[in-house]
């Protein structure tokens, strides 16, 4: 073994996990009753745990393992030239059709998600701790503040009893927890979205709102959207139908909300013979909203196109997606161009709640409220000191490296519970079924409407 000034990694193991989730509605269909992660637990020679997190299902779980003979043996200060050497000559998902997660297809997100970056979050964790430096220190200019805001995710939640009792989505209605009670139950009307506004704000003070759209028609969306506004007055709210509507429809549609939403995220995607880009810079020019995407920019490449095209105001790049460095790169780049930083995320543990709220004290500027999934998962940690979310704010752990320490006991757990689910991968048209005989998914009509 090489010698060297930092610890060396020694072990690397890849451990599938499992949760619970409610009935969430997207424009893809509706949440399963689980959803799956990979974890990456390294360590060093000096005796030290590294932690990173990304999305579940066999194609990353193997990815992940299959760079294992490249991260054992290395310096943990080496971990660019990890990363590189597993760049060089990692597998990558073939088939793409050039429109990224454009379709939302879930399929897809094997293009987007880089298995390797939840090895970046362990390294990087190991050297933060070598160095007695939290990880925000480790990123770009270093750290920017000592809380992150974040917004309350919100959802449309079907909850038909056939598809409870088939599927085993989990019932907390005897919860002492008002959230917990109420996260489980439907929720598809305006007052049942301020209801869960509501109780969410009670609970974590959110003040900003995201509601993931792309599931009623627009104009019900729009309901929504408006009541909240006047339940929230100071509240920043947005809606995201994952480019479901047309040029037309979303300019129709968003045009009046011009003062209400704070900004719009992938209002609409290809149509015509043009590309994502082209459209959402035509809807940008007409209508007077911030725009942002996880959809149209989930890589530099995609990114140049994006901005040649002034198609975007907010980027949400995702450390799983763009990798930690390559996330808070954004963030600067964004800063320095007058164009705000964030990130999308999809259902994750508390490890990943960390990492985000690492990456998002590493972003110079006034990034936007952070998205985060973690809301509906709360209370099935992994770790033993998941940062808090209070008055809106996510702490960012103070101590060396991620800050925070696994508890292996809840992840052999969850690895048990991974192991007895009938399927690993992500499947939103399986629980539709029970909802609507026959659903298939169509990039352009919303879940429910059919
Ligand atoms: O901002 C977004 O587009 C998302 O969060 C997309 C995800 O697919 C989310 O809707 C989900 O995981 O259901
Ligand atoms: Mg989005």
């Amino acid at each position: 073994m090489e010698h060297s000034g930092t610890p060396v990694v020694t072990e690397m193991q890849v451990i599938p996990v499992a949760g619970y989730d409610s009935m969430l509605m997207t424009l893809s269909g509706a949440h399963a009753p689980w959803f799956t992660r990979n974890l990456v637990i390294l360590k060093d020679s000096a005796g030290k745990t590294g932690i990173g997190e990304i999305h579940g299902g066999d194609y990353t779980c193997e990815a992940l393992r299959s760079c294992t003979p490249l991260v054992i043996g290395q310096q943990i200060g080496k971990y660019r030239g990890i990363l590189n050497s597993i760049h060089r000559g990692g597998r990558r998902a073939e088939g793409d059709d050039g429109e990224g997660i454009q379709t939302l297809d879930i399929s897809k997100l094997k293009f987007v998600v880089k298995a390797e970056w939840a090895i970046e979050c362990a390294l990087l964790d190991l050297l933060g701790q070598h160095l007695g430096l939290p990880m925000c220190e480790l990123l770009g200019e270093g750290k920017q503040r000592n809380q992150v805001e974040t917004l309350g995710y919100l959802f449309y939640v079907s909850e038909k009893e056939k598809a409870r009792l088939k599927l085993g989505y989990l019932n907390e209605s005897c919860s002492e927890d008002p959230w917990f009670r109420l996260r489980r139950m439907e929720m598809l009307t305006p007052e049942r979205i301020v209801e869960q506004a509501e109780v969410l704000h009670e609970k974590y003070g959110f003040k900003n709102f995201k509601l993931k759209g792309g599931v009623l028609t627009g104009s019900e969306e729009m309901e929504s959207v408006r009541a909240l506004k006047q339940a929230f007055p100071n509240g920043r709210i947005n809606i995201d139908p994952n480019g479901a509507w047309s040029l037309k429809e979303a300019i129709d549609l968003c045009k009046p909300m011009e003062g209400i939403l704070s900004y719009i995220e992938d209002p609409c995607g290809p149509e015509s013979g043009f590309s994502s880009r082209e459209i959402m810079a035509e809807f940008k020019n007409a209508v007077n909203l911030p725009v942002a995407t996880n959809m149209i920019a989930t890589d530099w490449r995609q990114f140049y196109h994006s901005a040649a095209l002034k198609a975007v105001d907010i980027v949400l790049a995702d450390p799983h997606f763009w990798g930690f460095e390559g996330s808070v790169r954004m963030a600067q780049i964004l800063n320095d161009w007058g164009l705000t930083w964030g990130s999308h995320s999809n259902n994750h543990f508390d490890i990943t709640l960390t990492a985000f709220a690492h990456v998002a004290a590493a972003a110079p500027g006034n990034p936007t409220a952070l998205d985060t999934h973690w809301i509906w998962q709360d209370g099935q940690n992994l770790l033993n000191d998941t940062p808090a979310i209070k008055n809106g704010y996510l702490e960012v752990p103070d101590r060396p490296g991620l800050g925070v320490t696994i508890n292996m006991e809840r992840v052999m757990e969850a690895n048990a519970f991974y192991n007895s689910l009938p399927s690993h991968d992500r499947d939103d048209a399986l629980a539709m079924q029970y909802l609507i005989p026959g659903w298939k998914y169509d990039c352009k009509k919303p879940a429910l409407v059919r």
